[in-house]
């Protein structure tokens, strides 16, 4: 654990970027540092390291003052992964990663070994080791980065903001790949970054930061979401907040009704039938498997022929068992505003009508008063963190 206690940075007599913070760093977890710009996350994260050292208080590394250890012995179990990565622009792929091994004396050819290895870990492609940086994608550089700071196993990770000079898909990508990661390493990871959706996604606890380096509030982020400390923090966490909560609710009690699909074999002029035996004004059309094609309505179909000539309007469906968000995205892509449920094969389970949206989030929100306590979930996907509150609110808590 790390433990940072009652720690002051000074830059000048004026000038305090951290100002007495406490916040415990629990092993083997991503705590994350948001706030605005200057509000002193990089110099919370570099005293960790002793780039940066306190002026007053102390930072504790499973117990020892880190001011007692040398700064080179300090760094080699703390790997350290910045902004566009960093790296080496003479040296290739292989060798940017094999750098800390090499300090530590590894011979060559073990280093290499292990820098290969680190490279498949972190989806990269084999064959880009002898390239050089310049030759790579912002995000592939980013992976290189990121495997660089893992090449020694240090059992603590700092990042600071790395993901934050690639385009929006590429960075959900490196989102996942870490949380994948993550989940087979368990390091003690801090993570900085201005993004609330990036700490929300990533952390398992949050650490809010305003300007002047006072610690606002530090929480799960299911709690954070739920229970923001004050204005400052709500503010932070934007108008979104009630929508970005649903990420940390179930979809176990969205009710799902069986009535609304029809196979694409249906001839057209039975769909008005269908639709008004449902009471309902669009259809979800499946295929042969029972896979999802899309929305129709009885309204201009050809009169002849099957559903599979018949125009279908876009869709959106996610996989049953997941977050109340995922069904209320998959909603918000089709004209009538249904989520369809499917199956990990894809196959069609049910579909989430609007109503029952409104439904299961207002429980949500009701749930939203009570303290929020977090157990782990799923741990491989990305998407770990469900919200007790909400499940109990809901009838389904197992506590
Ligand atoms: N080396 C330095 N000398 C003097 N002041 C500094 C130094 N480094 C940072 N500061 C000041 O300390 C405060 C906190 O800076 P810091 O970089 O820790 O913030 P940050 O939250 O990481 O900001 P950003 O999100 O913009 O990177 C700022 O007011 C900054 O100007």
């Amino acid at each position: 654990m790390i433990e940072f206690i009652d720690v002051t940075k000074r830059y000048s007599r004026t000038d305090i970027a951290v100002d007495r913070l406490d916040l415990e760093i629990p092993t083997g977890e991503i705590t994350v540092l948001v706030g605005p710009s200057g509000c002193g996350k990089t110099t919370t994260l570099r005293m960790i390291n002793r780039m940066v050292d306190a002026t007053e208080g102390r930072i504790l590394l499973d117990g020892v003052d880190v001011r007692t250890i040398d700064p080179p012995t300090l760094r080699r179990g703390i790997g350290y992964v910045i902004q566009q990565a960093g790296l080496f622009p003479h040296r290739t792929v292989v060798d940017n990663i094999a750098t800390v091994p090499r300090l530590l004396g590894w011979d060559r050819k073990r280093a290499r070994a292990r820098a290969m290895e680190l490279m498949e870990r972190v989806g990269l492609d084999a064959g880009l080791a002898r390239r050089y940086p310049f030759q790579l994608s912002g995000g592939q550089q980013q992976r290189v980065g990121v495997a660089r700071a893992l090449a020694a196993d240090p059992p603590v990770l700092l990042m600071d903001e790395p993901f934050s000079a690639v385009d929006p898909v590429v960075r959900a990508g490196l989102q996942d790949e870490l949380l994948r990661l993550q989940a087979e390493l368990r390091k003690t990871i801090v993570f900085v970054t201005h993004d609330i959706d990036e700490a929300i996604k990533l952390g398992d606890q949050v650490a809010v930061m305003r300007v002047g380096g006072r610690l606002a509030q530090v929480a799960a982020p299911s709690t954070l979401l739920s229970e923001p400390a004050d204005d400052f923090v709500r503010e932070f966490l934007g108008h979104d907040r009630g929508i970005r909560r649903l990420s940390f609710v179930s979809d176990e009690k969205l009710e799902l009704r069986s009535d609304l699909t029809v196979p694409v074999t249906t001839p057209t002029a039975a769909v008005a039938g269908t639709a008004a035996a449902a009471g309902a004004e669009w259809l979800a059309v499946v295929d042969e498997e029972n896979r999802p094609l899309g929305w129709v309505t009885p309204d201009d179909l050809p009169a002849d022929g099957t559903l599979r000539e018949a125009p279908l309007a876009p869709y959106g469906s996610y996989v049953r068992g997941n977050a109340l968000r995922t069904a209320l995205d998959a909603a918000l892509l089709a004209p009538s505003g249904c989520a369809i449920a499917v199956d990990d094969e894809g196959r069609v389970v049910g579909v989430a009508t609007r109503e029952s949206l409104d439904e299961a989030m207002a429980a949500a929100a009701s749930a939203q008063s009570k303290t929020a306590r977090v157990t782990p979930k799923d741990a491989g996907t990305g998407r770990r963190w469900i919200a007790d509150t909400a499940a109990d609110d809901l009838g389904t808590g197992d506590g």
